[in-house]
Order: C-alpha cells, then sequence, then structure tokens
C-alpha cells in the first residue's frame, strides 16, 4: 500500500533527520513508530501524509510515486489517509458533530447524506452523547476521541495517530488503545507514533523504531 525506498529528509540546510529510512506498509497492518524525542516520527508521519517531500529516496503511496502526485492530486489521495495530530485541531466554534462533519461538509456533501454516519461513528468512539458539545468543554480523552472520529469520517485506508495516548491517563490510553486495535481488525491500517513503552507493550505488533535518523524494523 506505502512503500519507503532509502528514504532521507533534511530541513533547508540542516542535517540530515532521516536516513535510508526503508519499510512498506501493508493493506489492514498494524505499527507502532517509536523513537527519543526528535528521531523524526513526526518528520516520518509528515512524509506519509504527503504534507513534506523526501529529499531523496523513493516513496510509492497507492501505487503512485510521490514525486509525481500533483498538487491538484494530493486532496483525493489525502482522503485515504486519516490523521490524528497530537494538538487535535478540532475547531472550537464547531460542535463535536460539526467537526467530525467538517471534511465531508468542505468537499460539499448534502448533511442528509452523510449524517447517519457521522452520528454511528460518534457513537462507536463513545461521544454519542457529546455530539452537541463544544471542544473546549470536552475533556482530554474526549477531545481525543473527537479527533480519531474525524480522522476515520472518510473511511480512510491508513490512519496515522501522533502521540494519541500522550495527553490522557493510562486507564484511557488503554481504552483507546482498544479502539484503534477494533479500527485495525474491521480493516484499516493503523500507525501509532509514541514514547510510551507500556502502551506498547500492551499489543504484540510491529515496532518501527527511528534513532540516529535510521529506521529499525522488529516484527
Ligand atoms: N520545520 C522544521 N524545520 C527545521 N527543523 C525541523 C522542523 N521540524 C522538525 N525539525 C527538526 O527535525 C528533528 C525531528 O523532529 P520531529 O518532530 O520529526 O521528531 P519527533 O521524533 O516527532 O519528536 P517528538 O517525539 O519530540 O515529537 C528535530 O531535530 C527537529 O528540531
Amino acid at each position: 500500500m506505502i512503500r519507503f525506498e532509502n528514504v532521507g529528509h533534511r530541513y533547508g540546510m540542516g542535517p540530515e533527520i532521516l536516513r535510508d529510512v526503508s519499510f512498506s506498509l501493508p493493506e489492514r497492518s498494524f505499527q507502532f513508530l517509536s523513537g527519543p524525542s526528535g528521531a523524526g516520527k513526526t518528520t516520518l508521519l509528515r512524509l506519509l501524509f504527503m504534507s513534506l517531500k523526501p529529499t531523496r529516496g523513493l516513496i510509492t503511496i497507492f501505487g503512485k510515486d510521490r514525486s509525481k502526485i500533483t498538487r491538484a492530486e494530493l486532496p483525493l489521495m489525502r482522503r485515504n489517509i486519516g490523521v490524528v495530530f497530537q494538538d487535535f485541531r478540532l475547531l472550537d466554534h464547531l460542535t463535536t458533530y460539526e467537526n467530525v462533519a467538517l471534511p465531508l461538509r468542505v468537499r460539499g456533501r448534502e448533511e442528509a447524506s452523510y449524517r447517519a454516519d457521522v452520528i454511528e461513528l460518534l457513537k462507536w468512539v463513545g461521544l454519542g452523547e457529546r455530539m452537541h458539545v463544544l471542544p473546549p468543554i470536552l475533556s482530554g480523552g474526549e477531545k481525543q476521541r473527537a479527533a480519531i472520529a474525524r480522522a476515520l469520517i472518510e473511511q480512510p485506508r491508513i490512519l496515522l495517530a501522533d502521540e494519541p495516548t500522550g495527553n490522557v491517563d493510562p486507564q484511557l490510553a488503554r481504552r483507546l488503545l482498544r479502539l484503534l486495535i477494533e479500527l485495525n481488525r474491521l480493516g484499516t491500517a493503523v500507525m501509532i507514533a509514541t514514547h510510551d513503552l507500556g502502551l506498547m507493550d500492551q499489543v504484540d505488533a510491529r515496532r518501527m523504531v527511528l534513532s540516529a535518523g535510521r529506521l529499525e524494523i522488529y516484527d
């Protein structure tokens, strides 16, 4: 589904942050991405989401050469990639329901065509009772689940989550992890970037570890 071959990245004239990174992400796979702070996890996620271009190497995303994907093609390609950012990026003036529905609204879909899907997804992440609340009133864990629902509303083939359990207590972190495992069971590939060793120990999944710009994979 996605392949990196000898990918390197540097910001401007700075040092190479990622070096000779090679891996493939199969359909329906589940993996953790870890490594010390500053190791390049967010950079790797940005390359996957196509918000950065690699400075060298080859990336193939859904069968297409990344270097040949035009700006005009990006929105359509990105519908296959759900992202949960570290800071959630929910819009405070929209309700939870409206935040989750936003990607569809932006695309010009009629509300009647998606309303039931948004409600079902909100119930699935456990926010059925919170859908008319504004994000500033949600708890950290509820915001996290709202961000996950928004990332999933277009039924992406892969979900990328950057430190999804960074701001929640261990019990909530376990619940979120169960949600992501269930999502994976239903067919979506999942990549979780995290420092949290305790979280990784709860699942027997592939570990991709970045250190000093290089990637080691433990299957
Ligand atoms: N836009 C940028 N311009 C220049 N340097 C950057 C930029 N973004 C990140 N870096 C540098 O690239 C390196 C890797 O950063 P990145 O955010 O990918 O690491 P990370 O593993 O996600 O870290 P953390 O776990 O702390 O979030 C760091 O040294 C960082 O300072």
